[in-house]
């Protein structure tokens, strides 16, 4: 797979590093860090554009998404993908990637150095100096050594947040549903149910993406079963810990700080709990250091030159197909499941009765998803609606689901039909069985009518059925001839009382089809 990368534009302050790796692989960009600001002219804009790269700033809406009718790559040069509609994005087949730990060890160490302020206070003492004042007695701390660290999210972040903390002295226990115990003991954190660790912890630090599960995820409720003065981290994502409990919880002495560096609004609608004494707040810094925004520019504009040149697809959140597909062996494969999935689709099979894929022999035995998705994208090509909409490996099976399709696929490591490896694909009362040759697709037989040989599935193609005579063949070929088409070639199923045939064209006219109407009981062009 290539993807025509031609000009990509930038949006948020990306180191130019980005830019310059971006243009030495041949690829035209643009960066302007201020287009985003006026709605209107950024919508405009990005329709001409195939790639776009940003950081947290840029809200990657549907808006954007639809009126990006050329977009066919979304990189955020950054971990969390919450400002982008990724949703969106995949019912248009685009692609989204993010440069997953790029700016790990950056975010760990932020969140390291406001435990370690909240510990001391060490930002309203730093306060009281600059204001000419010498009060040591309003600034007694407390050792982190011997305290215990909560941490809700035990991927990288936590983990490079554990292990450093664990050097202060503090006892690290944590919870992450994927995460399990066995994982977090390597790293010397212990795994426990939320209810048994929120009334252990000193400190809490969130490290989880923004998602409806942690969405509030420490709120009233949950300060409640905590020690009285439980000092907490947020350097994920605003929202994670509930803002409006939190200040509830630092008045009334239940939170004794809290170190903040995202918010629900960025920035703020008010500056409330910022403002707060006990509140160490920074404006979503954790990733704003030298290094990590050199590596998340480099990173991305690598990751977007190899999805170009087919190479890799590292980093993409939404291409899970895609990725699968990605291997030379594989194309072959993905190609035949979309030319079967489209000559169902000429034949009428309405895929709201469900999609059967069946695949058998030991060279296919990975190959469930990309088959479904490649199917799929040859079976709902004409459903895919709305400008500038691609039905490809992302958005396939996005419309699937959309359209409340049922895909089952089989697989079976023995093929029965003798070939080394064999696709079936049925939808209603529509059954096709296709195989690979090199890099061509076969179809081996239709509705259980078997060809002779398998035949090709490439270029112009009329796909008839009639019934068998002896003289069909020559008769077709005359009338076909006589309309003014080129044929280059034939095949034909096993003769029955019934017979499919491909006739291969020099290019597709409708007038060929008319002219073999009357000896046909039906007949279809092809274009694959
Ligand atoms: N402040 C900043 O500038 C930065 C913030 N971030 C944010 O930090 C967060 C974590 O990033 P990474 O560690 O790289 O992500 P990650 O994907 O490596 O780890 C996130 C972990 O959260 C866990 N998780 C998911 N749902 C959970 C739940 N309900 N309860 C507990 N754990 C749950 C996942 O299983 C996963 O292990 C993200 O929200 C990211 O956007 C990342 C970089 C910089
Ligand atoms: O990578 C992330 O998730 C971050 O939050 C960093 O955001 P930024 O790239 O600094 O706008």
């Amino acid at each position: 797979m290539v993807l025509q990368l031609k000009k990509v534009f930038i949006s948020d302050e990306v180191d130019p590093r980005c830019v310059e790796v971006l243009k030495e692989n041949g690829i035209e960009v643009v960066k302007d860090t201020k287009l985003r600001t006026d709605k209107e002219k950024f919508l405009a804009e990005i329709a001409k554009y195939d790639g776009l790269i940003v950081r947290s700033a840029t809200k990657v809406t549907a808006d954007v998404i639809n009126a990006a009718t050329n977009l066919k790559i979304i990189g955020r040069a950054g971990t969390g993908v919450d400002n982008i509609d990724c949703d969106a994005a995949t019912k248009r087949g685009i692609i989204v990637m993010n440069t997953p730990g790029g700016n790990t060890l950056s975010a760990a160490e932020h969140t390291c150095a406001l435990i370690c302020c909240l510990s001391r206070d060490i930002p309203n003492a730093v306060a009281t100096m600059r204001d000419g004042k010498w009060d040591r007695k309003a600034f007694m701390g407390s050792e982190l050594n011997g305290k215990t660290l909560a941490i809700i999210g035990l991927g990288r972040i936590g983990k490079e947040v554990a292990l450093r903390m664990q050097s202060f002295g503090m006892t690290t226990i944590g919870y992450d549903p994927i995460i399990p115990g066995s994982v977090s003991s390597q790293f010397g954190v212990e795994w426990m149910e939320l209810e048994q660790l929120w009334p252990k912890a000193d400190y809490i630090t969130v490290h989880t993406p923004l998602i409806p599960q942690t969405k509030n995820l420490l709120g009233e409720t949950s300060f409640g079963k905590c020690k009285k003065g439980v000092k907490v981290v947020n350097c994920a994502r605003g929202g994670i810990i509930d803002e409006v409990a939190l200040l509830k919880a630092l008045d009334d002495g239940q939170c004794g700080g809290a170190g903040l560096d995202v918010y629900v609004s960025e920035p703020p609608d008010d500056y409330n709990l910022a403002k707060h004494p006990k509140v160490i707040p920074t404006p979503h810094l954790g990733a704003s250091t030298v290094e990590a925004q050199k590596r998340v520019a480099v990173e991305i504009a690598e990751q977007f030159v190899d999805v170009m040149n087919g190479k890799s697809l590292f980093g993409a959140i939404n291409a899970q197909a895609m990725y699968n597909a990605l291997s030379p062996a594989t194309q072959p494969w993905v190609t035949l499941g979309k030319c079967l999935g489209s000559l169902l689709s000429t034949q009428g099979a309405d895929s709201k009765q469900g999609v059967c894929i069946s695949y058998a022999g030991t060279d296919l035995k990975d190959a469930g998803s990309y088959l479904s998705a490649s199917v799929l994208s040859g079976l709902l090509a004409t459903q895919a609606g709305g400008e500038g909409s691609t039905l490809n490996l992302v958005s396939a099976p996005a419309l699937a689901k959309q359209l409340g399709v049922n895909v089952e696929c089989k697989y079976k490591s023995v093929c029965s039909s003798g070939l080394f490896a064999e696709v079936c694909v049925k939808v209603g009362g529509n059954t096709v069985v296709g195989t690979t040759s090199g890099s061509q697709s076969l179809i081996v037989s239709i509705n259980g009518t078997k060809f002779a040989t398998p035949a090709v599935l490439s270029g112009s193609m009329i796909l008839f059925q009639a019934n068998s005579s002896k003289d069909l063949v020559a008769k077709l070929l005359g009338s076909l001839t006589d309309s003014g088409a080129t044929v280059t070639g034939l095949s034909v199923t096993t003769p029955g009382q019934s017979q499919w045939g491909l006739v291969y064209l020099a290019s597709g006219s409708t007038n060929s089809l008319d002219s073999i109407k009357s000896l046909v009981q039906s007949a279809v062009l092809l274009q694959l």
